[in-house]
């Protein structure tokens, strides 16, 4: 009960729609928000129960299987981060990384370029090395994921055309997500018509790779600035699924250790899910 009080208070003083989300995210600070999500103890790799390895064994698993491949696929709310695309880079040619903000295009666009005082993404580059076993060097898969990535370009879930103006010359036969849909969407019926919106970019039979947080209420996007964020649970995010017209093959679960709560939100727990477009 306590839980549920805190959530609703957290977000009740913070009026809540699309157009006051979108007002919140100019606040986001991308180096503030990489040093929270982005260093131990939530990105320890000598801990397979720390948030990042779990999230790189489940992108890892999931193109192991072998039947998620094409040509194009889609990063939905990139932000400044790569590591959501380490493994997928083996497996695709044409990878677009989208964001709804220019800093965090910026961010990625300087990485891709080996632009100085980058975020140092070694360990995880490193990491990605070693789940695949196949002995290559992180400089090698630094420069396999460069070579694939071909555009990082605005996006706005919350648009029936979310990557208006631009124009796919192709559907994309893989959309891979990471924390968005729940974090950019006030309430659960956004969520859903968000969904909506992001199928229109996806091809019949295409795979959809998302990550997201569970239960929470907020989060901190720079240094005391928090956002409200709707809370969802895995019996919400697999029937929203269903409902527009996705094939569950995998669902994942992972409750956090009270050491990877660091104060930078509320979440309690991070899903993995491997859906089939029908
Ligand atoms: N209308 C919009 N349309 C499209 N995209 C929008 C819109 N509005 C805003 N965005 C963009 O979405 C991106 C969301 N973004 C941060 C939230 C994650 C955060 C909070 N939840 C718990 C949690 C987090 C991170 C790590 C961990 Cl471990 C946990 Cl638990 C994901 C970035 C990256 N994918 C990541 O995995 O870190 C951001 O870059 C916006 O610019």
């Amino acid at each position: 009960m306590r839980s549920q009080r805190r959530h609703s208070m957290e977000r009740a003083d913070k009026e809540v729609s699309v157009a006051a989300m979108k007002e919140y995210y100019k606040q986001f600070d991308p180096r503030s928000y990489l040093r929270y999500n982005y260093i131990p103890p939530r990105a320890d790799f000598t801990r397979t129960d720390s948030i990042v390895p779990w999230k790189l064994s489940c992108l890892h698993r999931a193109f192991q299987e072998g039947d998620v491949h094409g040509r194009t696929l889609i990063d939905i709310g990139s932000g400044p981060t790569i590591y959501q695309l380490l493994s997928a880079c083996e497996h695709f040619s044409n990878i677009i990384m989208t964001d709804f903000l220019e800093v965090n295009r910026q961010e990625i666009r300087r990485w891709l370029h080996g632009e100085p005082d980058t975020f140092d993404w070694t360990a995880f580059l490193q990491h990605a090395c070693e789940l695949e076993g196949k002995g290559c060097s992180w400089p090698e898969k630094a420069k396999r994921l460069r070579t694939a990535i071909h555009d990082v370009i605005p996006i706005d879930v919350h648009s029936p055309n979310p990557l208006h103006p631009y124009s796919l010359p192709e559907l994309a036969d893989c959309l891979v997500s990471s924390f968005c849909l729940e974090a950019v969407s006030p309430d659960r019926t956004s969520f859903q018509k968000a969904l909506t919106n992001l199928g229109t970019l996806l091809k019949p039979n295409g795979h959809f790779l998302m990550i997201g947080a569970l239960d929470e209420s907020y989060y901190q996007v720079a240094d005391g600035v928090h956002i409200p964020v709707v809370p969802v649970d895995q019996e919400f995010v697999s029937a929203t699924l269903k409902s527009c017209g996705y094939e569950i093959c995998t669902f994942q679960c992972y409750t956090l250790p009270q050491d990877m709560k660091v104060g930078v939100d509320d979440v309690a727990g991070i899903f993995f899910v491997k859906a089939k477009k029908k």
